[in-house]
């Protein structure tokens, strides 16, 4: 046997048209393999190297596809897919108070939690999400659910100054959420987080206690932060102070902080966010939706703050597509920086990957594809008449995609989607429970 016929064993070889490993950026790569062992990325290599260099068990052809990182989505509220198009065309506070506060008080419960965080699942693996944040009730469920179906998730703990179907007020939320911490803390899926919903709705105390407690732990903190002018003004006018800096000066704003929606920001705002190294995860469509504002994203990536992307929930968006939102997230920059060269289709899939990941604090093993990282990535087909010709695959992703032209990903190595099909949530048995919430939801609204 000579030196060069000596090859490396490894477990699944792709074989893509293109790849956009987002590091280095505004990359593409044609032709490519990349090689897997395990749950990490051993090479990003072209197909011809690879062919001397790597033996692997299992080879993939995409011959018409982009294999990128998987999506990171970065805000939202699992379970609420069981409210989409329950309460529409509102304003975020007659949303919230008239309706969805009403609907969960009714409904929430483990099984509305288990069921509804498995719909949304289905829907980000089959729209080329791997990873995601949520902020929601019964927060073990959601980890539970999330492990058992191989996604990984940053679960945020909610805590509010109110009682609600998970506790009865921030005693019992931390004292749940402490567990939480303690039972993910170490797991390789799940990320527990500390989840306080709004600066409207939780106050001082329970705000520093939530410092303390991720400081004590590392866990990451998430909450919505000026997603209105309402909230900034109501703000203004009780306390004198811009929600921002209220929170900066009890200590929250921070690099373990990502501050959702951050709509109606002025220039003190910014230097805060921008001089804490706290992220913001911005979701433009739920913006749009509820009327709320928008976000000066071009601006905040000019000051080297990190903005990464969610959905929220399906209940004011209404769907969980990431590339949908990417769209959404590219063109709204454009014309609220009055510069058509604002959030390039380049930048737009790093706010979905890279900068996901360095929000959570997982740069290091997550949101690109660079060997030693984890092996969490889909692959695109673009074989699609509407997605022809293809000049720029990035800008096929960005400007005329939708989720549904994800046909494979992988999880941490792990098959989860294979041509378009899930290949561990039973579509069929989920969607009859999926239907048996929405006989019950409508009989209650119609009473
Ligand atoms: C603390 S659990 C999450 C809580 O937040 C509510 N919610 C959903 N979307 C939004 C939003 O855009 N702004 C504020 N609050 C939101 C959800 O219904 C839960 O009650
Ligand atoms: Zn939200």
């Amino acid at each position: 046997m000579t030196a060069d016929t000596i090859t490396t064993a490894a477990d699944i070889r792709i074989n893509a048209r293109w790849v956009i490993p987002i590091e280095p950026a505004d990359t593409v790569l044609e032709n490519h393999a990349i090689i897997i062992r395990g749950s990490r990325i051993l090479a990003v290599i072209p197909q011809d190297q690879a062919n001397h260099e790597f033996h692997a068990r299992e080879a993939v052809d995409l011959p018409d596809h982009v294999v990128m990182p998987g999506l990171i989505n970065m805000h939202g509220h699992a379970a609420m897919s069981l409210f989409r198009g329950l309460a529409d065309d509102l304003p975020l506070m007659t949303w919230l108070n008239d309706h969805i506060w009403p609907a969960e008080q009714k409904f929430i419960s483990e099984q509305f939690i288990a069921d509804g965080t498995q719909l949304a699942m289905a829907e980000m693996l089959r729209t080329g999400t791997t990873t995601f944040s949520d902020m929601y009730f019964f927060p073990e469920i959601v980890a539970q659910a999330a492990h058992d179906a191989g996604m990984r998730a940053q679960v945020c703990f909610p805590l509010l100054d109110f009682p609600t179907a998970w506790g009865s007020g921030p005693e019992e939320y931390f004292r749940k959420g402490a567990d939480l911490i303690e039972t993910w803390e170490t797991d390789e899926f799940i990320m527990p987080a500390i989840g306080p919903h709004a600066p409207y709705t939780v106050s001082d105390g329970p705000l520093a206690t939530a410092l303390a407690l991720s400081r004590e732990t590392g866990a990451r903190i998430q909450m919505h932060l000026h997603e209105t002018a309402f909230e900034v003004d109501e703000a203004v006018k009780t306390s004198e102070k811009r929600p921002t800096q209220r929170i900066d000066e009890i200590g929250l704003l921070g690099p373990d902080t990502q501050c959702v929606h951050m709509t109606q920001l002025d220039d003190t705002d910014i230097d805060r966010v921008a001089t804490s190294g706290a992220h913001v995860v911005h979701c433009p469509e739920s913006n749009l939706k509820l009327a709320s504002g928008l976000c000066p994203v071009q601006r905040l990536i000019d000051r080297g703050i990190n903005v990464a992307i969610g959905t929220d929930g399906a209940a004011s968006n209404n769907d969980l597509d990431l590339f949908g939102e990417l769209r959404s997230a590219a063109m709204i920059a454009k014309v609220t920086a009055q510069d058509a060269a604002a959030l390039s289709a380049h930048q737009a899939l790093a706010m979905a990957t890279i900068n996901g990941a360095r929000a959570l604090g997982r740069e290091h093993d997550l949101g690109s594809l660079v060997p030693g990282k984890l092996a969490d990535l889909i692959a695109i087909d673009l074989s699609d008449p509407f997605l022809q010709p293809v000049y720029d695959p990035a800008s096929h992703l960005v400007y005329s995609n939708h989720g549904r032209a994800v046909s494979h990903s992988w999880i941490h190595g792990v098959p989860q989607l294979q041509d378009g099909k899930l290949t561990r949530i039973d579509v069929a048995d989920l969607t009859l429970r999926v239907n048996a919430w929405r006989e019950r939801i409508r009989q209650s609204e119609t009473r």
